[in-house]
């Protein structure tokens, strides 16, 4: 059991979760490494090598097997339906996916227009209820479009509540829990078994308190 693996770790919000976890399954990724601009870092006596990835790409790297394993948002999961296997709910960063707009305003019959950073997850929720709707696709700050009518319907993350609350926004249906997941390149999972098992094992007894 000697063959490195290299990991794709997502910067951004989800990092220092997913780091505390790494480092309570005996992978210390050290204290700043976020902070640094290096993008990749070994750590030759931990047998493994870390590349820091924006949370979105970080399936990419995995799927082309650039990285062996990865940590994704299962919102870019289901976004991006990729070849990559899910092997552990880490249970970290937690959050939802759902509906929102301006309050008592009902769908309009017609083609609604949902502004969404997540089309596919937008339309797969909308075709499922019947409803044909016009996806508006935004990058960012998507509480925006309802305001200002750009949108009838948003379609984002919703952790505290606060963004919608600030904007005068409600939440009209809940799609999806979400959660951080580890996820492993096919290939990688048949040439590293071993060695990926034994990280998965480690994780899962840290969220099991047996570590
Ligand atoms: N309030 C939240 N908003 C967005 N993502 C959240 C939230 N809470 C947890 N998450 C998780 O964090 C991930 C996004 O992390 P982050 O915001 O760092 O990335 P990003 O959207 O690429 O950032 P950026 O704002 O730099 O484009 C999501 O995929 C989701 O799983
Ligand atoms: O329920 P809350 O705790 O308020 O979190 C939800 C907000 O956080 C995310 O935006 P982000 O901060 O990533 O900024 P963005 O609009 O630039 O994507 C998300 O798109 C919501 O706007």
């Amino acid at each position: 059991m000697n063959k490195r693996l290299t990991i794709a770790m997502p910067k951004g919000r989800i990092y220092e979760e997913a780091a505390e976890l790494m480092k309570r399954a005996g992978y210390d990724l050290g204290a700043d490494l976020e902070e640094s601009r290096k993008l990749i870092l070994e750590f030759p006596e931990q047998n493994i090598r870390v590349m820091m990835a924006k949370p979105m790409d970080v399936v990419t790297y995995v799927e082309y097997g650039a990285a062996d394993l990865g940590i994704a948002g299962k919102d870019v999961l289901l976004e991006q339906d990729r070849d990559v296997y899910e092997v552990l709910d880490l249970k970290i960063s937690p959050c939802y996916v759902a509906v929102a707009g301006v309050p008592d305003q009902p769908l309009s019959r017609i083609a609604p227009k949902i502004a969404t950073k997540y089309p596919k997850v937008a339309s797969d929720y909308f075709r499922e209820q019947g409803e044909q709707i016009e996806i508006i696709p935004l990058n960012g700050s998507i509480e925006l479009a309802p305001l200002i009518g750009l949108a009838d319907r948003i379609v984002d993350i919703v952790s505290t509540g606060r963004t919608l609350k600030e904007n005068g926004l409600v939440e009209y249906e809940k799609i999806t829990d979400i959660t951080s997941r580890l996820i492993v390149n096919p290939v990688s999972y048949r040439l590293k078994s071993e060695e990926i098992e034994h990280m998965v094992t480690n994780l899962s007894d840290v969220m099991e308190g047996i570590k």
